[in-house]
């Protein structure tokens, strides 16, 4: 199956999830709001509800790769592993004596244990007796300070990488906690056998772009938010790369607001059907679109701003967008899409995934018609993010 995405509701073939791990394991309440999670995680129950996610997936004919293994068959390469362990130094904390310590032994160490230690970090603790000579850093930081960081929001896959058409767009991650990530996905589609002849659109280097808030409305039409997480230059370069490659005539920049509940376009908006969203009805009558075209020298058009869902529909060659939003009562609604009621992973034109305790928005997408497989996702929702945030779709069937 050659990867191949251009809608968000084709039949859905092949999806890389992260089956959460130990990096889950580090989140403390010290550390949680900098790891960008709400909770504490109980780590086992996250794994069995990760688990039966995947299992609706594969029951419905989708091949589900894991990152963990994906990234371990990488690192067998023996440039990937050079490449990997580089990856894991910050020289910046660690001191040049005990970085170059931990690179000779890292080097040394299988794939498996490598993937372990790039996922879930190590703490000072944890080092094993490196040959670095007396250490100052080693000595002044808390055993369970971090050497290596884990990094928890691997189970979001769609954010770090975002194929569009036959070409992968690694993303440049905003926040500290997630920036590693970059390093982990370009060290996959740079080297594994399956992915490294992948044409990559948009680069990991330029300014930031996060899966999340890329959506593939029609093929052809693209939608970027801009808010917490993309900037106006990530969705500039992403429009310009897009563009040159002949992927999209439209991307539509669409501000959201700047907070955690609506970090993403997805949180408030995704896709449901050809021709229909689930939408925070907040947002419904709010969003607006900055329409991005090509002009015929190559330079950018900038219009509007325009409503979203005029400029959606426009783009995309169809009279209307249907929106289901996620209820009528605002405070409903305020806490469906805080606990990412929103945020639906289609397999196929109406029949999406979404969490089962969103009753509201779940009853209101059936009621539309629209196929609803429920998850449950209490202690994986614990980092905000639903069904389309933990998948990053790598083969689609076209629409026809
Ligand atoms: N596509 C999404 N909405 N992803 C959700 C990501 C949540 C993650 N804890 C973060 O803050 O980055």
């Amino acid at each position: 199956m050659t990867p191949r995405v251009d809608s968000e509701v084709g039949q859905l073939r092949s999806v890389l999830l992260h089956r959460p791990g130990n990096e889950l394991k580090r989140l403390t309440p010290r550390n949680n709001d900098q790891l960008l999670f709400d909770s504490i995680p109980w780590v086992d129950r996250a794994q069995e509800e990760h688990d039966a996610f995947a299992e609706v997936l594969r029951a419905r004919g989708v091949e589900v790769l894991l990152l963990v293994d994906v990234l371990r068959e990488t690192l067998a390469d023996t440039r990937a592993h050079a490449a990997g362990v580089q990856a894991a130094l910050d020289a910046k904390r660690l001191g040049e004596a005990l970085a170059d310590a931990l690179r000779i032994h890292l080097s040394t160490v299988d794939a498996a244990t490598l993937t372990e230690a790039l996922m879930s970090g190590v703490t000072f603790e944890e080092l094993p007796e490196l040959n670095a000579g007396a250490s100052l850093v080693r000595r002044m930081h808390h055993p369970h300070d971090f050497a290596v960081d884990p990094l928890p929001n691997l189970l979001f896959t769609r954010d770090s990488s975002v194929w569009i058409g036959d070409r992968v767009a690694i993303s440049s991650l905003a926040m500290p906690a997630r920036r590693r990530e970059t390093a982990l996905l370009d060290l996959i589609y740079a080297y594994h056998p399956r992915f490294r002849h992948a044409a990559r659109a948009y680069g990991a280097h330029s300014a930031p772009v996060e899966g999340g808030d890329v959506m593939l409305l029609a093929p052809g039409v693209l939608a970027v938010g801009v808010g917490e997480r993309t900037t106006p230059a990530g969705a500039e370069s992403l429009a310009r790369s897009v563009f040159a490659d002949g992927l999209a005539h439209t991307v539509l920049a669409v501000p959201i607001a700047q907070t955690r509940a609506t970090m993403h376009l997805d949180t408030v908006c995704t896709m449901v059907d050809r021709d229909a969203v689930v939408m925070y009805p907040l947002a419904r009558d709010s969003l607006v679109a900055y329409p991005l075209r090509p002009n015929d020298d190559g330079s950018l058009r900038v219009d509007g701003p325009e409503p979203f869902l005029q400029a959606a529909a426009e783009a995309m060659g169809i009279e209307k967008l249907r929106v289901i939003d996620t209820g009528l009562d605002p405070v409903t609604a305020e806490r469906e899409q805080w606990d990412d009621g929103n945020n639906t992973l289609a397999l196929a034109p109406g029949v999406v995934v979404g969490y089962e305790r969103n009753l509201e928005t779940n009853a209101r997408l059936a009621d539309a018609g629209i196929e609803v497989l429920p998850i449950a996702g209490s202690e994986l929702g614990s980092g905000r993010g639903g069904p389309r945030c933990m998948s990053c779709p790598i083969v689609r069937d076209p629409l026809g």
